[in-house]
């Protein structure tokens, strides 16, 4: 018996978003605080759509853990396993500049942060196995001991035969170079059943400057996965199974506010279509619609969108 659609494993953090618009971080004198963090994102997006999902990281023990905890909860995730720092580690933060809203930028405070100090210990193989799909985060990767962690979580969903997503996530932070985010992402995609990325990071995985799908899925399928989807910002994103099918989705047209909090709106309605045994295609279209309308709001978990906002815009603009 499975408790969980979705389980995500990794950071859960701030996001202060720029209040004043079109203009430097230098001259943004106001922020909103959202709870951010790609997985944390993605599994606030797909509770959000009605999927029961849980999260395993860890938070500081001061008031921004609380308030990410509280948040979490407040959406109905499962916020039993994320474990509280008692070592004084503090939550990431990530300052956000909307200078146009095409050109955007995060300025992220991740030095020494609670989310890479998950222990394996605190990796649970009662709860993994009660998910049907655990979402893994590339930047849990990224240092010790929430790296071991991150993999310890891999190794038992694939024991339990839970499915493994693997988000690529790639952010620089906290990362040492190239060389070694591509060492980790490879580890860790080959084992996973489900890989989603842009298609620059699947060039940090491939540890090329500029790759191809084809080059990509090609060396991807001689491993477990049997869905690779590669985004490619508004001109669409592709999905390749390895029975050799390529589906491709168009991006939705959008009132673009910024452009961040795209990628985790998209992966947590496509997961949400996928489990709801929607086709991959329209899973590709339950992201795009998805991501348009987060880009089209301020915050990024916050604004994530239910079923009802997806399929309305999905049907607009079905021409
Ligand atoms: N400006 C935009 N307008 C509408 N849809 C967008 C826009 N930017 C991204 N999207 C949608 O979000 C998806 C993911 O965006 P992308 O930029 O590739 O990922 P990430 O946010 O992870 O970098 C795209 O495939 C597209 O469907
Ligand atoms: O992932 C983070 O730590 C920052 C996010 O919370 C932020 O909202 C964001 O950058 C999301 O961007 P996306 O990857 O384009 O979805």
């Amino acid at each position: 018996m499975t408790t969980y659609d979705l389980i995500a494993v990794g950071r859960a953090c701030i996001d202060l978003n720029a209040v004043e618009y079109n203009r430097p971080m230098e001259e943004t004198e106001t922020f909103s605080k959202y709870v951010g963090g790609s997985p944390a994102n993605i599994a606030i997006g797909a509770s959000k759509l009605g999927l029961s999902c849980g999260f395993i990281g860890k938070i500081p023990d001061d008031q921004h853990g609380r308030f990410i905890s509280n948040y979490m909860s407040e959406v109905g995730i499962d916020t039993s396993q994320m474990a509280i720092d008692k070592d004084g580690h503090k939550a990431g933060l990530a300052f956000t500049e909307i200078l146009s809203p095409s050109e955007c930028s995060i300025l992220m405070y991740r030095d020494d942060v609670a989310d890479l100090y998950l222990e394996p210990s605190e990796v649970n193989e009662e709860y993994i196995k009660q998910a049907k799909m655990l979402v893994v985060s590339g930047t849990g990767l990224a240092q010790s001991p929430s790296r071991e962690a991150v993999l310890k979580s891999v190794a038992l969903a694939r024991k339990n035969n839970v499915q493994v997503v693997f988000e690529l996530d790639y952010r620089p932070y906290t990362w040492k170079n190239a060389e070694e985010v591509s060492v980790y992402y490879s580890v860790v995609a080959e084992q996973s059943d489900v890989v989603i990325g842009t298609r620059d990071e699947f060039n940090m995985l491939e540890n090329v400057t500029e790759g191809n799908n084809d080059n990509t899925v090609a060396y991807l399928f001689q491993h477990a996965p049997e869905l690779i989807v590669i985004k490619h910002g508004v001109e669409g994103s592709y999905a390749y199974t390895k029975e050799g099918e390529t589906f491709r989705g168009k991006a939705y047209k959008s009132n673009v506010l910024k452009t961040f909090g795209a990628g985790d709106s998209y992966a947590a309605a496509f997961l949400y279509a996928l489990t709801k045994g929607k086709t991959i295609q329209e899973a590709l279209q339950y992201g795009s619609a998805s991501a348009a309308i987060v880009v089209s709001k301020h915050s990024s978990s916050e604004a994530m969108p239910t079923v009802e906002q997806i399929e309305a815009l999905m049907e607009e603009q079905s021409n």
